[in-house]
């Protein structure tokens, strides 16, 4: 059996959240990397997540890469720039405590879009972004995570806490690969964003997509029917 054809629903599970490297010197080779990747198993959406970089290089990155992505059914989300997210095709925004308010964001880029709100460890900040119309809170760094110096550390009950008691969807972030990703699984996170834990898992990025999939089919709670 191939990984696409599981069991599980995966719109009835757990689903990878992939983000891309925050830098990328050849898009045309990440390209093929990516490709291969969202090959290995199910995959919900992709982050462009670059920094440090003018909005040229991500218009230039998003030409390459949104096709790919788009094409194979996974969501692309532009990370910080809801403008930038609205010019190049993107199917949403995820904005930050420092970035473009959520009503900002919403207003540039429709009802239509995905818009994700980072929520660090803080309940607060979750309710906040769920009242406010987000379509999904990220919570973390669950572990730690050279990817980026992460302001907090978040817990795996605030995850269960918010999956049990809310319908806003709930993402987790911050070093998570496929040695780590089971308990934030079971504590019933509906996303894993994951980035390092693809791009430089020892037996490449394929491979650990399908193990992150295996996970999810099974180790995700059962939903309650709403
Ligand atoms: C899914 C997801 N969650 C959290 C973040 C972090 O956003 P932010 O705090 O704005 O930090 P940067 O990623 O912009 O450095 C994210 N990008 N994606
Ligand atoms: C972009 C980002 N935001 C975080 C947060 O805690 O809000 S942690 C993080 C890094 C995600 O990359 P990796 O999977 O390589 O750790
Ligand atoms: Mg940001």
């Amino acid at each position: 059996m191939t990984a696409r054809k599981s069991a599980r629903n995966p719109e009835d599970r757990c689903r990878l959240y992939l983000i891309t490297p925050p830098r990328l010197d050849d898009p045309a080779a990440f390209a093929e990397t990516l490709a291969a990747a969202l090959d290995g198993g199910d995959v919900a959406c992709l982050q462009l997540r670059l920094k440090d970089v003018d909005d040229d290089t991500v218009r230039r990155v998003a030409e390459v890469l949104v096709p790919v992505a788009q094409a194979r059914d996974v969501a692309v989300i532009m990370n910080d720039r809801p403008d930038l997210a609205v010019e190049t095709g993107c199917d949403g925004v995820h904005v930050g405590q420092e970035d473009s308010p959520l009503d900002a964001a919403r207003r540039i880029v429709g009802p239509d879009r995905i818009v994700g709100v980072t929520c660090h460890d803080s309940r607060h900040l979750a309710m906040e972004a769920g009242e406010g119309g987000a379509d999904y809170v990220a919570f973390g760094a669950f572990f730690p995570t050279d990817t980026k110096e992460a302001k907090t550390r978040a817990e795996v009950d605030l995850l269960q806490w918010w999956a049990q008691a809310m319908i806003v969807p709930v993402v987790a972030i911050g070093g998570i690969g496929p040695d780590n990703a089971r308990p934030l699984i079971e504590a019933g996170a509906d996303f894993l964003a994951v980035s390092a834990g693809v791009w430089a898992w020892p037996d490449g990025p394929r491979d650990a997509v399908t193990r992150l999939n295996a996970l999810m089919e099974e180790h995700s709670p059962e939903r309650e029917k709403v």
